[in-house]
This record gives C-alpha cells, sequence and structure tokens, in this order.
C-alpha cells in the first residue's frame, strides 16, 4: 500500500474556509468492533481539530467512528517527546481522540490497530521485535502474538502499563469507592475506581438479564464525580475455568459506557478495568488471567507481576478512504 503521506493536506477546522478540495487519506480500522478513523500523519502536518475529529467520527455525514487516531511522529506533541524521551526507538506517538472531539491518555483497542497499520505498511516487523509507542499515558509496548483457535484476524497483545486503584487499600477492601446509577437498574450499585491511564469506574450486576436491561443511551451517574469524566464498565462475573495448561482462567461480561462516546461494542482499557475489579472482588486467590466478553468479541487481560496489566485482542483495517475535507463539512 502506498503511504498517503503525499497526499495529506493542511488542514483548518471543518466551517472554516477551507483552501479549495483539500483531500485526506484514512484508514478504517476496529479492535473487536471498537472502531476507529486512523489518519497518517508521519510527516506530523495535520491541526487535528475537535472540529474536524467530529466530522471524521461521524457515522451519518463522516467516515465514522468510536474515535479518531493521529499516528503522529514521536516529537511531534510535547507529551510524545516526552513519553518518548526514555525510548528513544520509538518513533511514533498515539495521538488518540474520542468521537466528540476530546483527548483521552489511552485506547487499548486503537493501539492494536495503529500497531496493524504500522505492520502493514511495512514501518514495523513484529518478527524484529515489539513496536514501542508514545501515548498521553506513556509509552506502551505491542508485539504480535498467536490468535486462539479459529480467530481470523491478527492478534496482538499491548503492555498495557501500571494499574491502580485510585481509591487506595480501603477502596480494595471494600470493594467499593464510588455509586453508580444506572437508567434502565433500579437502585444504585457499588462501584469501584480503577486508574489504567485513563479512568474507569466498574460496577458488577445479577446477571446477563440486569446487564440486558441496563440502558447506556445516557451516561450513568457516578458519585462521587470524577473529576475528568469516568468510563463506565457494567459487568457480569461468569466464574473461572482451568486452561489445558492448568492456568486458572476467570472471565467476565462487560458491558461499556466510554467517556467522550457512548455505548461502545468494546473497550480496551475498560476490560482492563472490569477484570482488576472483578479480580479485587474476588480475593487474594483470584485468577491473574482473564477473559472479558465484550458485545464485539472477546479480548483477554493478564495481570503482570510488575504490577503493569497485558492486553491481547485482534486488530482490524477494513477499508482506506479518500475523504473530501470540503464535502465533510457540507
Ligand atoms: N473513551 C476513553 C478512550 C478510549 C478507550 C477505549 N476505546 C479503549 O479501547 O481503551 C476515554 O475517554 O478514556
Amino acid at each position: 500500500m502506498t503511504s498517503p503521506a503525499t497526499s495529506r493536506a493542511t488542514t483548518t477546522a471543518p466551517g472554516a474556509e477551507l483552501p479549495g478540495t483539500t483531500r485526506l487519506a484514512v484508514t478504517k480500522g476496529h479492535g473487536t468492533q471498537n472502531d476507529f478513523v486512523l489518519v497518517d500523519d508521519r510527516a506530523g502536518a495535520l491541526d487535528l481539530t475537535p472540529a474536524l475529529v467530529r466530522a471524521l467520527a461521524d457515522r451519518r455525514a463522516g467516515i465514522g467512528g468510536d474515535g479518531v487516531i493521529r499516528v503522529a511522529p514521536g516529537n511531534s506533541l510535547p507529551e510524545g517527546a516526552a513519553a518518548l524521551a526514555d525510548e528513544p526507538a520509538a518513533r511514533w506517538f498515539m495521538d488518540y481522540r474520542n468521537g466528540d472531539g476530546s483527548v483521552a491518555e489511552m485506547c487499548g483497542n486503537g493501539v492494536r490497530v495503529f500497531a496493524a497499520y504500522l505492520e502493514r505498511l511495512g514501518a514495523w516487523d513484529p518478527a524484529a521485535g515489539e513496536l514501542a509507542l508514545g501515548t498521553r499515558a506513556g509509552v506502551r509496548r505491542v508485539r504480535r502474538v498467536d490468535a486462539p483457535d479459529g480467530a481470523a484476524a491478527a492478534w496482538y497483545a499491548v503492555d498495557m502499563g501500571p494499574w491502580a486503584l485510585p481509591g487506595g487499600p480501603e477502596a480494595a477492601a471494600a470493594g467499593q469507592d464510588a455509586e453508580v446509577l444506572v437508567a434502565g437498574i433500579e437502585i444504585a450499585r457499588p462501584a469501584l475506581t480503577v486508574d489504567v491511564g485513563n479512568p474507569h469506574t466498574v460496577l458488577a450486576l445479577a446477571d446477563d438479564a440486569e446487564l440486558a436491561r441496563a440502558d447506556l443511551t445516557r451516561a450513568p451517574a457516578v458519585t462521587p464525580v470524577p473529576p475528568f469524566g469516568t468510563n463506565v464498565e457494567l459487568v457480569v462475573p461468569l466464574g473461572e475455568d482451568t486452561a489445558p495448561d492448568g492456568t486458572l482462567v476467570g472471565r467476565v461480561r462487560m458491558r461499556v459506557h466510554e467517556r467522550g462516546v457512548g455505548e461502545t461494542r468494546s473497550c480496551g482499557t475498560g476490560a482492563c478495568a472490569a477484570a482488576l475489579a472483578v479480580r479485587a472482588w474476588a480475593g487474594p486467590q483470584a485468577p491473574d488471567v482473564w477473559v472479558v466478553d465484550v458485545p464485539g468479541g472477546s479480548v483477554q487481560v493478564r495481570v503482570l507481576p510488575d504490577g503493569h496489566v497485558e492486553l491481547a485482542g485482534p486488530a482490524v483495517l477494513v477499508a482506506e478512504v479518500d475523504v473530501d475535507l470540503a464535502a465533510l463539512v457540507a
């Protein structure tokens, strides 16, 4: 595939006067149906404004996606240069934006799509070693892994970095440090705040019927109000199995209302938060390996001994699209 770098345009926000017909080559991809518009800006020339993000993410008048990802050079953003300062081999920065135009620190499904894109371009050879890339939550490392039997798409594992329970040992012991009221679910439920580089609030529901009854067309009400907003995961723990190699594996079903988006079919950082919360509720004997079922598929979460958490799952590049930016605002 030829790099769209040559077709790059310097743009101004849609709605402003556009200099003639400017075009932008973008790629549509997804990870367990959490979908993104990926913009190749390896030359660091694009002004990705919130208005342009919303226009690209618009599922009717634009390309459509839960988020927009700019493939940026590592030194093109202050955070990028800082994040990669200790990773000179890293050249790229994932400039992630939610569909509403807001900026988020990290996107677990998006990192896999980012890696698949660089692999397709030949800008990363998984056989030569892992990919290190910058994000607003710090450097993330990605490697190709074997997909589960029968999976059609390529699978990638991402070291999602350190995680934390901001409520500290009290929250861990109590299993909660928040309360969430979800439309369709009669009473507010206790919830646990989990930091995976971005904020998450996880609450357990009784069963699949209750999970299906939750109305996520509106943002759940979280108390105390998170200062920077939060992604909300509704989970149903499904118990534990023993894998053929003897590893204890937990299983969780999840729906998610994403900050800056709404309900999505999957959330990579959210799947990590869900597994970490269910693991905290299950106590010290709980598994370190979890399968998280989301409406868009399944991902695997592994709690690592170094205090990091790892996310593995598929990444699919669906289409290359030549966008007429002037038409985008029509
Ligand atoms: N909406 C999230 C960012 C995207 C996270 C999700 N798409 C993922 O795969 O981690 C936030 O504002 O923190």
